[in-house]
């Protein structure tokens, strides 16, 4: 059996006394598109925290490539993208190019020393998510979209084989958020690059996903999206702790 990129086992966390996670057990296989979603403060930036290693466990275990976090040492393998389109500084200089050479800067150290092959990767970034023919454009002059597009180019880089996307499309205009699940999804099929989004958008995600999990302090449900929608409105608002329908889209 292929080792899981992340296994959650009887994972528990609380601030001071207070619960947020409970008894937690996940797995994700390598190349899933996994949808992490719930409603307001059930959990899911803590649970995305303990997984990047910035809180320490208080009780359970986290393997990410098949290694416990507390040995785990392969950190460039994994990638977070968060909401920063939302509350980027429209003004600062630099250019696409520039924002997504950043990206290397781990590796090569300074940003002069961009070779030939630094510069194709920067290129095969922005191509892999549309946005190569705006690599000359001030990143402050694009829409909250393209952006975030951009900053998943500044992720893809460093190669990762496993990327986390914190509500990716806050700042992104209605009309763009289904292209920009389609553009996540050819990059998890396509680079076959294991994905885990939390989102809010269950309506939508359910549609792109191959995996989904919900949230609200313990893992109400992780499988197939398309047997979450099955479930009954009630089941649905129980979960959320409020009057909620199932909406399917197609594509
Ligand atoms: N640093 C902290 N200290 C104390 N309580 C916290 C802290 N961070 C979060 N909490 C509480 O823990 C619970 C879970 O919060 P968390 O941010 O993980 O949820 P979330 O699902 O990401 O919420 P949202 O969708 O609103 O971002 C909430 O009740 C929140 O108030």
């Amino acid at each position: 059996m292929e080792t899981p990129v992340l296994r959650i086992n009887s994972l528990n966390y609380k601030y001071d006394q207070q619960n947020v996670l409970e008894n937690i057990d996940m797995d994700i296989k390598p190349g899933a598109f996994a949808g992490l979603v719930g409603p307001n403060g059930s959990g899911k930036t803590t649970l995305i925290k303990l997984i990047l290693g910035l809180h320490r466990i208080q009780s359970g275990n986290i393997e990410l490539f098949g290694t416990p976090i507390q040995k785990f040492k392969d950190w460039h393998k994994i990638s977070f993208v968060s909401q920063k389109a939302n509350t980027f500084n429209r003004g600062f200089p630099a250019t696409v190019f520039e924002v997504v050479a950043m990206g290397l800067f781990g590796k090569m150290g300074y940003f002069r020393f961009l070779n030939k092959q630094h510069k194709q990767k920067i290129e095969q970034a922005l191509e892999s998510v549309g946005m190569l023919p705006y690599k000359n454009r001030n990143i402050g002059d694009l829409s909250g979209g393209q952006q975030q597009r951009v900053f998943i180019a500044r992720s893809l880089v460093s190669d990762p084989e496993f990327l986390i996307l914190d509500e990716p499309t806050v700042g992104v205009d209605t009309e763009n958020v289904d292209r920009f699940y389609h553009m996540l999804s050819s990059l998890n099929k396509e680079r076959g690059i294991t994905l885990l989004l939390v989102s809010h958008d269950i309506g939508t995600i359910t549609s792109y996903v191959t995996d989904l999990l919900c949230l609200n302090k313990t893992l109400h449900y992780h499988g197939d999206p398309g047997e979450f929608h099955q479930k009954s409105d009630k089941e649905l608002s129980e979960f959320y702790g409020h009057s909620m329908h199932s909406i399917s889209h197609n594509h």
